[in-house]
């Protein structure tokens, strides 16, 4: 049984009820020495105990109910209150509660003191619990003498039921029923302390989802939320009674593995977790993929704290993620650098865009055959204050995350249209700009309104623009997909599929979709030489491109050789350092106003590409 002692609370039996109930007993007690009189208490007493709404009894030393209230014989499953005579709470009760309401009682006879506002958990010998607010005392004759006890009790399960709902509320994820970050950070501490008494270690594992964000943006948030819960399942029947599991938001979860006694251990928590996600998920008629990467630190090798745990986890996840995701890490003291350089860059970023430290550089297409700049690729750079040039490999994925990129992508997309329009003012006439376009861009933007805008503020004609969409952004034919890339094909800008061949959806999904140009990945173009496989695939993806009609570019052209080869195997375009790195629009504007073309096997292709590397390499 629990029981507390309530203070703040007693107003919730309403004083007048209290002291009603309290000049009743006294002329209970106080015998009348008028006949009429003592009729009138009597009536009195019958029609308070008749007509107030909660628990009131009288009992005697040994704690036999002499009276109760016809609100009491309710509540305790009695027709008439009159059947409760000479019972005890043992009859009516579990033994526990039973046990406990008789030690009050003993307690209030032997001292004489009250017990007031108490909330007291009754427990049923069917199971059932109830919660009441009691106020119990001593019942005394006219002579001052203990004859009993009496109390009045307020039913407050419902309050309570309330109460235990927000509380659960508070602490819990409320998709998935795991405990929150709330939750986690207590039971981390018990987990802590007790592994500190026991000289043992802790392991904190911080689980991220892979591809999690892809099937929210492509099929919803409804499947979305269905596979957290999926994935909150599969946890919970993966580890052990003993280990927590909670939900930290979005797509991030955290086990918790006390008292770990070797290293060995984590690893099979890490390898069973990944290996229970990896297998496909049926949701609402689709079957989704995805896997997780999993970041551990251990109480007391990489921290003490919950704090300070769950943040090297969390770079430890970091780095998972950097190899490809589907596996783990342990936290090294190496990756404390990596972490405070993440933080630092995140704190950052809010406020770049607005600072004016991003900047658009322009790469230019080439044209194999005839060494014609065919176009520029724009290419975002973040020139730091202090750290100067970031790559957009590192804060791109964090501007996605911090929910950015849909802003500093439409940025873009107009920095580099008003380019090209102030290019062709200065009488550089570039055919056609490349943007990159990311998944939240391309899924969460209203990326057809935005291109459409743009195009007509800038006043640059939708054929000279072409969107970039990676490929890992594609995940399949989802009518979403079409429905997006249908409606920026009508504005009439063209399309194209970045670092083709490198993601797994490519080959079927490829005749459905209304794009009019691959990408090669350079890592393809990097290993023709060394590797006969690289030089196949990148000719398959040639021969595919060909085949579906599209044309292609060759992307990361860095020697004569990948050039040459590039040019005998039909690839139309090209872009790499051979020809030149990504320069600031001036620097750009001027290689571009200088370039000369070439006619294929001209000996003027050698001089031209010398001397573009000459200009070029050193930026
Ligand atoms: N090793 C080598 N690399 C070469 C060569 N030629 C070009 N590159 C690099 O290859 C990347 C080509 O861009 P991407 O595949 O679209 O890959 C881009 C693109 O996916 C993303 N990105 C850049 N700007 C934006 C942007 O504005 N929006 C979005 N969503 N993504 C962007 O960041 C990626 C990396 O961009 P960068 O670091 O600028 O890297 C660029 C470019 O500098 C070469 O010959 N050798």
């Amino acid at each position: 049984m629990v029981r507390q002692l309530h203070t703040g609370r007693s107003g919730l039996i309403p004083m007048a009820s209290i002291v009603f109930f309290l000049l009743i007993v006294r002329m209970v007690v106080l015998r009348s020495k008028q006949d009429s009189r003592h009729q009138i208490d009597h009536d009195l007493l019958e029609a308070f105990l008749r007509h107030i709404p909660d628990n009131v009894f009288f009992k005697d030393r040994d704690s036999r109910f002499l009276r109760i209230s016809r609100a009491m014989a309710e509540y305790i499953g009695l027709p008439d209150p009159k059947l409760a005579v000479g019972k005890l709470d043992s009859d009516i009760f579990s033994p526990e509660h039973a046990g406990q309401a008789l030690a009050d009682e003993r307690e209030i006879i032997r001292t004489g003191q009250p017990q007031i506002g108490v909330e007291e958990r009754e427990t049923w010998p069917d199971g059932r619990e109830s919660w009441v607010l009691t106020n119990k005392l001593p019942l005394t004759d006219r002579g001052g003498q203990i004859i009993g006890t009496m109390g009045i009790a307020r039913n407050i399960t419902d309050w309570k039921l309330a109460e235990q709902r927000l509380k659960h509320m508070a602490l819990h994820d409320a998709l998935t029923g795991l405990p929150n970050r709330v939750l986690l950070q207590d039971r981390l501490s018990q987990a802590i302390a007790l592994a500190r008494r026991t000289r043992n270690s802790v392991a904190v594992l911080m689980v991220d989802l892979d591809r999690f964000k892809n099937v929210n943006d492509f099929f919803g948030h409804n499947v979305g939320d269905r596979l957290l819960e999926g994935v909150a399942g599969r946890l919970r029947i993966s580890l052990r009674e003993s280990d927590i599991v909670a939900r930290m938001g979005g797509d991030e979860f955290v086990i918790v593995v006390p008292l770990v006694i070797a290293d060995g251990d984590v690893e099979t928590v890490a390898s069973k977790v990944i290996a229970a996600i990896i297998e496909p998920f049926h949701i609402e008629g689709h079957t989704l993929q995805i896997g997780a990467s999993v970041g551990i630190s251990l109480f007391p090798t990489d921290g003490v704290d919950p704090t300070s745990l769950l943040q090297f986890a969390d770079a430890a996840m970091y780095e998972a993620k950097k190899e490809g995701g589907g596996t783990y890490c342990f936290f090294t003291p190496e990756l404390a650098k990596t972490l405070r350089r993440r933080q630092t860059l995140e704190k950052n970023l809010h406020g770049a865009c607005s600072r004016g430290e991003f900047a658009v550089h322009y790469q230019p297409l080439i044209s194999t055959a005839s060494g014609r700049v065919t176009g520029v690729e724009a290419l975002l750079r973040w020139n730091h204050p202090e750290e100067g040039m970031i790559s957009p490999i590192e804060f791109i994925p964090r501007l996605e995350e911090l929910g950015l990129m849909v802003d500093v992508g439409d940025w873009v997309l107009q920095t580099a249209c008003l380019q090209i329009m102030m290019w062709r003012k200065q009488g550089i006439q570039i055919p056609r700009v490349a943007v990159n376009v990311s998944a939240q861009q391309f899924y969460r933007g209203d990326l057809a309104r935005s291109v459409e805008r743009i195009l007509c503020e800038t006043g640059l004609r939708p054929e000279c623009l072409e969107l970039e969409l990676t490929e890992s952004l594609t995940l399949d034919d989802s009518a979403i997909t079409l429905e997006i890339m249908r409606n920026l094909k009508e504005i009439g800008v063209s399309l194209s599929l970045d670092d083709f061949g490198t993601g797994w959806s490519s080959l079927s999904y490829l005749r459905q979709f209304p794009i009019d140009r691959l990408k090669i990945d350079k890592s393809f173009l990097r290993d023709i030489s060394s590797d006969p496989a690289a030089a196949r695939i990148a000719r398959s993806i040639l021969d595919l491109g060909n085949n579906l009609g599209l044309s292609c570019i060759g992307e990361g052209v860095e020697t004569r050789l990948q050039r040459e080869y590039l040019h005998e195997q039909g690839c139309e375009e090209m872009q790499g350092f051979l020809f030149s790195r990504a320069l600031p629009p001036d620097d750009c504007g001027e290689l571009l106003r200088a370039w000369k073309p070439w006619r294929a096997n001209s000996p003027k292709l050698q001089e031209t590409c010398v001397a573009v590397e000459e200009i070029c390499l050193p930026t």
